[in-house]
């Protein structure tokens, strides 16, 4: 596939990095009375990527569930390059969803003015998702074939060819604290650790360096893709700080859950840890740990279907000058994390990460809302056993429009969830694994440094961001979007994309040989071309417009 090589001053290939001196433009403001003052601002970055492409080891907390067994198989499936007959004819595998692997950037103009794009891919090299190699956690004991085939989630005869493959593979025995999820979830939980919670993490730090050692990985990345838990309570003196938290652990004290353990033993082992469920995994104590280890985490709560919409939705109608005033977002399913969280406990963790989702775009405009008022928002979840991964989400927008007026969007939207998750939690892997690759120098700096332990740059495929404490959470889609793509830009020494498109929109000059507005005397058919974007010409003009 594509991929860019930028001819430039500021950047240089070396054989070990991709060195790219870089502008970082914004403006500082401050207020005076009535008036605001804006100042721009230029600071000198210097980019530093590693140019080897790693063996990726990737492990899976619940490994055996829909989301899960379907990521797994979907790489196989690519990997093996597999096709297979549906009653609407053939299909083959791909990664539709993943914006790392099915989205395109623009690179810049070509000499007739079109934009060329490339794979989002082709800016810098990422890990290839059909190499990684996979390995997890869970409290079932299924194998993946079966686990795959009790997910209902791809047509059988993909699922023939693939079962051979994913039969031998086993989930790692796993944490499991009954009180952090649904009751319901007791009947699958055959493969569970015994002991200390000591002890379970030191199992758990065991199986991470086990499976880097076996697997023959150069690195290990670590995602949540189990149940959805409960709030942890956050108390002061138990996992507040790393230190109580650490006792906390050796004391045995019951409030920490199985996904805080994880993300623990994770940091320990310098793993980059994720969280795709809405629980706090990441209470304060952690959040210190992984500061002081320089570990990367992220989170939460992969946002796949019926959120993503929202965070455009509302997106749009605010940018637009339009008032939400109400938003109801309604949606049944019928896989196993549908029947997790039919408990209210867990229902909750969603709930929250579900419906903070408008906060910032919706305090952004000051026109429209008041300090501190928002939309009403409910979420409803209903657990419906028969429509199982494939869920049905409804929403209803009402916004306030001109002069006392009123617009009601309504929205169908039916999620084969664990198909729409799964890109994302390929993404996240592909974009955690780069951004432990990427380091870079302030002007003044003596030392390169990396980014923040807490990865906001994911921010695209959560719910519910984790950003470093004291920075803004940004949840609208586009603007999450092309925070990857020009940070990407930056590290090979490319300017934000910013849709001026100010080429297009230079002043003709007509002459006796007509000049288009970026100088060609040409098009590609070798007509020449006015851009429609000219002022209009005299009635006689003899050259063709190019419709
Ligand atoms: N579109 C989506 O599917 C989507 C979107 C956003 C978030 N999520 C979240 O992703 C998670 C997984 O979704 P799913 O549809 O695959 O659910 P699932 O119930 O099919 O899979 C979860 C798996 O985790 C296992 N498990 C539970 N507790 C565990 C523990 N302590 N350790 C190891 N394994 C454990 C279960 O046995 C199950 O196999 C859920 O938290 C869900 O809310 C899913
Ligand atoms: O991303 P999204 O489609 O809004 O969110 C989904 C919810 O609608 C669904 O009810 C839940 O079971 C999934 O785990 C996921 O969180």
């Amino acid at each position: 596939m594509d991929s860019v090589v930028v001819d430039s001053p500021n950047v240089k290939y070396t054989e070990k990095f991709i060195e790219a001196e870089y502008e970082y433009t914004n403006s500082k403001v401050r207020r005076e009375n009535v008036r605001i003052i804006a100042q721009p601002t230029t600071t000198h970055y210097t980019f530093r990527t590693e140019r080897r492409v790693p063996k990726l080891g990737v492990m899976l907390v619940g490994w055996g569930g829909n989301n899960g067994t379907t990521v797994t198989a979907a790489i196989l499936a690519n990997k093996l390059g597999l096709k297979w007959m549906t009653k609407e004819g053939e299909r083959k595998a791909n990664y539709f969803g993943s914006i790392t692997q099915a989205s395109t950037v623009c690179v810049g103009n070509n000499e007739f003015g079109e934009e060329e794009y490339i794979p989002m891919s082709g800016l810098l090299p990422l890990v290839n998702p059909n190499d990684i190699v996979l390995d997890g956690w869970d409290i079932s004991g299924l194998n993946l074939a079966d686990s795959m085939s009790r997910a209902k989630v791809l047509d059988y005869n993909l699922q023939e060819q693939l079962q051979p493959h994913l039969k031998d593979l086993k989930p790692r025995p796993s944490i499991y604290f009954p009180d952090f999820i649904a009751a319901n979830q007791s009947d699958r939980a055959d493969n569970v650790l015994e002991g200390t919670k000591s002890q379970m993490v030191d199992q758990i730090r065991k199986d991470i360096r086990d499976f880097k050692e076996s697997s023959g990985v150069d690195k290990v990345i670590i995602l949540w893709t189990a149940n959805t838990e409960r709030f942890s309570n956050v108390i002061t003196g138990l996992n507040d700080t790393w230190d109580h938290l650490s006792n906390a652990i050796r004391a045995e004290e019951s409030e920490i859950s199985p996904s805080t353990l994880f993300a623990v033993a994770s940091i320990l082992e310098g793993v980059t840890y994720i969280n795709g469920s809405p629980q706090n995994t990441f209470v304060p104590g952690v959040l210190e740990l992984a500061e002081k280890r320089k570990v990367f985490i992220a989170g939460d709560d992969f946002k796949s279907g019926q959120t993503k919409i929202k965070s455009v939705l509302v997106d749009f109608l605010v940018s637009a000058g339009i008032k939400p005033v109400s938003i109801v977002s309604y949606n049944h399913l019928g896989n196993n994390d549908g029947k997790n969280l039919s408990a209210p406990q867990t229902f909750r963790s969603k709930e929250i990460s579900k419906s903070n989702v408008v906060d910032d775009m919706v305090a952004s405009n000051k026109i429209l809302f008041e300090k501190d008022e928002k939309p009403d928002h409910c979420v409803v979840i209903k657990y419906v056993p028969y429509v199982g991964d494939s869920k049905r989400a409804m929403d209803e927008y009402t916004s306030e429009i001109m002069m006392g007026g009123t617009n009601t969007i309504v929205l169908h939207n039916t999620c084969e969830d664990s198909l729409l998750a799964s890109p994302l939690i390929i993404d996240l892997i592909v974009l955690a694994e780069i951004c432990e690759r990427i380091q870079f120098k302030v002007e003044g700096d003596e030392d390169f440094q990396r980014f923040n332990s807490v990865l906001s740059i994911l921010s695209f495929l959560c719910k519910a961001p984790l950003v470093p404490r004291g920075t803004p959470v940004v949840n609208a889609l586009f603007r999450q979007r092309a925070c990857i793509e020009n940070v990407l830009r930056a590290c090979i020494g490319l300017a934000p994309v910013n849709h001026m498109m100010l080429e297009h929109k230079h002043e003709i000059i007509t002459s006796s040989s007509t000049t288009n507005h970026i100088g060609k005397k040409r098009t590609r058919d070798g007509s020449p071309k006015i851009s429609m974007d000219a002022s209009p010409t005299s009635s006689n003009s003899s050259s063709d417009v190019d419709m």
